[in-house]
C-alpha cells in the first residue's frame, strides 16, 4: 500500500485523480478512436462502453488490493483528459517489485505536453510512495510520441520485444523503458537544465547523520519524501551542514527540525563516515550513534518512520552511501 492517503496529485495546470464510474462517458469517447486504440495494446476497436464501464472497476479492485494505480488525468476545469497509471509486477528471478506505466490522452488534448507532465507526476510519486525497485514501460516502435514522453522524462531503453497489439491484430515490437530513481533525479529539479551541471567542478557535499537507537536495540530510518533526491529510499536522519556549522551542531538543527526531537550534543557518539561518489556528487557523511534524547520522533516533513532490528535492515532499500553501514551496525548491536 502506498505510505500516503492521498491520491489526489497535482500536475499543474493538471491533476491526477482515482479514476470514477462517472468518468465512463467520457473515457468511452476518448479511447474509442483509431489514433488513440491503435497505440495500446489490450483494447480491441472499435472499444465498446462495456469495456470502460470493466476497466475502470478493474482500476479500483487494483487499488483497493495495492496492485496498481492509475489515475485520470484532469483538467483545470475538471474535463477528463486521459489516463496515467501502473501495475505492480514482481520479477521473476529475485523478486524484485517494479512499477509497470502505461499513459494515454485524448486527440482533442494533443501537443500539449500533458502525457510527459501526467507520467514524470506519477512516476515520481510511485518511486516515493510504493515498494517498488524501478519503473518500466513500453511503447510500440512506431509511437514517436510515447517514446518522447519516456525519453523526455528520464528513462532509458533498455530492450526491444514483441507484444500483441489487439486493435491491430498483430504482434508488434516495442521498446522496453526503464527509470531508476537516480535517473529521474537527473530529470526532476524543476526548472534546471538538465545540462546545467555540465563542466562544472564536483561538489563535496557534507552531511551529518544520526542512527537512534532504541531500548529493544532498533533503529529509526527515516523515508526521504517525494521532491527531495533519492524520495523512497531509507535513511539515516540528518542533513546538509550549514555555513560556519559544526557536524554535531548541523545534526542537533536536524533532529529538531526534521524529527522534532531536543537532544544535546553531548548524546552524540562517533561511529563511521560514508565516503561515496554519487553520479553528480562527493558524499561525505559521518554518521553517530545516539540512545538518549527527548521527544517522540514524529516526520515533520511527512516522511514516514520506522524502528528497524538490525536484522532487518536490509529489507529496507537505502541510498547507495549507507550501505557500508549495515553490517557495522548489526555488529554494534
Ligand atoms: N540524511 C541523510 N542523507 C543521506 C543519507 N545517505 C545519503 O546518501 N544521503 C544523502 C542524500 C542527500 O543527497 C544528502 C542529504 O541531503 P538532505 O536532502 O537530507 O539534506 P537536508 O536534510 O539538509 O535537506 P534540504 O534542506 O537540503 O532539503 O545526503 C542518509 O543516510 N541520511
Ligand atoms: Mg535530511
Amino acid at each position: 500500500m502506498p505510505d500516503t492517503a492521498s491520491l489526489y496529485l497535482e500536475a499543474p495546470p493538471y491533476r491526477l485523480r482515482p479514476l470514477h464510474p462517472d468518468d465512463t462517458t467520457a473515457m468511452h469517447h476518448l479511447v474509442n478512436d483509431w489514433e488513440v486504440v491503435r497505440m495500446l495494446s489490450r483494447p480491441p476497436f472499435p472499444y465498446p462502453r462495456d469495456l470502460a464501464e470493466d476497466w475502470i472497476a478493474t482500476t479500483q479492485a487494483m487499488q483497493a488490493r495495492g496492485e496498481g494505480y492509475h489515475f485520470a488525468i484532469t483538467g483545470p476545469d475538471g474535463a477528463f483528459m486521459g489516463c496515467v497509471g501502473l501495475r505492480i509486477e514482481t520479477l521473476a528471478p529475485g523478486g524484485t517489485r517494479v512499477g509497470q506505466l502505461g499513459y494515454w490522452v485524448g486527440r482533442p488534448y494533443w501537443g500539449r505536453g500533458i502525457a510527459s507532465l501526467a507520467a514524470a507526476r506519477v512516476a515520481r510519486w510511485a518511486l516515493a510512495h510504493l515498494d517498488i525497485a524501478s519503473l518500466r514501460a513500453t511503447a510500440a516502435q512506431d509511437n514517436a510520441a510515447s517514446i518522447k514522453v519516456l525519453e523526455r522524462i528520464g528513462f532509458r531503453q533498455v530492450g526491444t520485444r514483441h507484444q500483441s497489439f489487439v486493435a491491430r491484430g498483430s504482434e508488434l515490437a516495442v521498446g522496453v523503458f526503464e527509470a531508476t530513481r537516480a535517473d529521474l533525479d537527473h530529470r526532476s529539479a524543476p526548472g534546471m537544465p538538465i545540462d546545467a551541471q555540465a563542466g562544472a567542478p564536483r561538489r563535496l557535499v557534507l552531511v551529518s547523520a544520526a542512527a537512534l537507537i532504541n531500548q529493544h536495540g532498533h533503529i529509526l530510518l527515516a523515508r526521504r519524501p517525494e521532491g527531495k533526491s533519492m524520495a523512497g529510499l531509507w535513511e539515516f536522519p540528518g542533513g546538509k551542514l550549514e555555513a560556519g556549522e559544526t557536524p554535531e551542531a548541523a545534526l542537533v538543527r536536524e533532529l529538531r527540525e526534521e524529527l522534532g526531537l531536543d537532544l544535546s550534543r553531548a548524546c552524540l557518539a562517533p561511529f563511521t563516515f560514508a565516503s561515496h561518489a554519487y553520479a553528480d556528487f562527493d558524499l561525505l557523511m559521518p554518521l553517530y550513534i545516539c540512545r538518549r534524547w527527548k521527544g517522540e520522533p514524529t516526520g515533520r516533513e511527512g516522511q514516514k518512520l520506522a524502528w528497524v532490528a538490525p536484522q532487518a535492515l536490509h529489507d529496507y532499500p537505502m541510498p547507495a552511501a549507507d550501505l557500508p553501514f549495515i553490517p557495522l551496525l548489526q555488529d554494534l548491536l
